[in-house]
Formats: C-alpha cells, structure tokens, sequence
C-alpha cells in the first residue's frame, strides 16, 4: 500500500510539472471539460469515457515520467528462448521500462510531451495490459505479466479523480522568475519532479461554490 501512495503522488506532481508548460493543451481539456461536464459539477469516474483528450493527458504523463523505470525484478522459473536469446532457469528479469516508453518504434518523437498520441485510445489500463500485441498497450508504468500491480484500478480512478478535477477547478500556471524543470528528478529510478511551486488560480466563480469553500 505505501508503493501505492509514492507511484500515484509522483503521477499527479509530474501532471502539476507539465501542465503550466503546456498553456495549448492546458486549453484544450478545458474546452473539452466545459463541453462535456459543464461548470456546474464536478468530473466524474463515469465521465471519463466522454473526456478523450483529458485521458489522454494522463497516459502521456505515465508514458513520459513513469515513477519507477525499472521494475520489480523476477526470476525466471525455467528455461525459455526470447527472439532467439537463450534465458536459463534462475535468471533475473527486468522489466525496463524507460527504453520501452522511449522507443521510437513504439512512441514517435517520444521525448515529446503529446497527449495526441494517446486521444484514440479509449482502453483503461487493464484493459490495454490484456492486449495480446504488446505494440498496441499504452505503457509498462504498472508492469507486465502474473505479477502486474494489483492496485491498478484504484491507482487509474485516483489518478482521474485528481487530474481531471484539478483541469476543471484551475488555471495551473507558472510563478515568474521560478522556472520548472521538466528534465530533473528527484530519486533513483524515476520518481518525482524536484520541488517547484505552481499558482492555481480558480477557473470561475463556480469553482469555490462546487467545491463548497
Ligand atoms: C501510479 C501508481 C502505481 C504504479 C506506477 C505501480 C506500479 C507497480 C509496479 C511496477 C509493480 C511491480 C509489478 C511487477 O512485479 O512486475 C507493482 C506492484 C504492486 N503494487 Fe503497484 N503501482 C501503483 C499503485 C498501486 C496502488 C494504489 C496499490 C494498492 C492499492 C498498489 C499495490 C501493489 C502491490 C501490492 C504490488 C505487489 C504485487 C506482487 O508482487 O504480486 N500499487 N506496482
């Protein structure tokens, strides 16, 4: 459970990182917000579904910062032969996800932060993980196989629940003269962005009356 506290906060920092960045795609989930859900609620889990482009934003976000590159490593439990490479029972296997997110086979221009890439993908995580070619799945950032994190489904709705209120609620700008850094991480194997300020300013006078402030 406390591996599933660090990974989503890591998620949700880095969408708080990006998004200032970007004041184009920061535009267009809200149009696509005030179409869909209005100013007069809050977005929903059911909303989802109808919000692509926001979904999208966070598969990008998991894509480009997955908060650990390299996963748990496991052991093979027999001999098996992958594309040619003989791996003998009793070898470690790890899964790296960072050259998988990155590879401009899989992800064109992959350094480039684009929620685009992802706004036909109308699968959730599950079910991108249970896709029998591993060229269509979204990303590796839950891992891969029997031993894939159990707590995918609540990290994907808790994710949702924040990010898609957060765009509906605020403007998320930068504070001059206190710059992001979007390359920098704070950690071993992937992790946090390092510490940075952002301002939220409230979208409308709804916000605080939805909110109930
Ligand atoms: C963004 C959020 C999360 C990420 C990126 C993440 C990622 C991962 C990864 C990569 C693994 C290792 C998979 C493997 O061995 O191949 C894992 C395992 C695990 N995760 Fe998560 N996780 C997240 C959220 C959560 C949450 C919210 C929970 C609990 C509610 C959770 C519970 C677990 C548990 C219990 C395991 C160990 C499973 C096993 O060894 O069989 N995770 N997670």
């Amino acid at each position: 459970m406390i591996g599933g506290v660090e990974t989503t906060a890591s998620i949700m920092q880095w969408f708080s990182a990006l998004i200032p960045a970007y004041p184009e795609i920061q535009k267009r989930a809200h149009e696509e917000l005030d179409r869909v859900v209005g100013r007069d609620r809050l977005p929903t889990i059911e909303d989802e579904i109808n919000l692509p482009f926001c979904h999208a934003i966070i598969k990008e976000v998991e894509r480009c910062h997955n908060p650990f590159w390299l996963g748990t490593p496991h052991v093979a439990s027999e001999d098996f032969t992958y594309e040619g490479q003989f791996i003998p029972k009793g070898t470690v296997v790890i899964l790296n996800t960072y050259s998988m997110h990155y590879d401009p086979s899989r992800h064109a221009d992959p350094e480039k932060f684009n929620p685009e890439r992802y706004v036909n993908d109308s699968t959730n995580n599950t079910e991108s993980a249970n896709l029998a070619d591993p060229y269509e799945r979204d990303h590796w950032m839950f891992g891969a196989g029997r031993r894939i994190c159990p707590g995918m489904i609540v990290a994907e709705r808790e994710i949702w629940l924040a990010i898609s209120r957060m765009l509906w609620a605020f403007n998320m700008i930068e504070i001059p003269g206190e710059p992001i850094d979007l390359k920098e991480y704070d950690g071993l194997s992937g992790r946090s962005p390092v510490p940075f300020r952002i301002k939220l300013v409230p979208r409308d006078e709804n916000v605080a009356k939805v909110l109930g402030l």
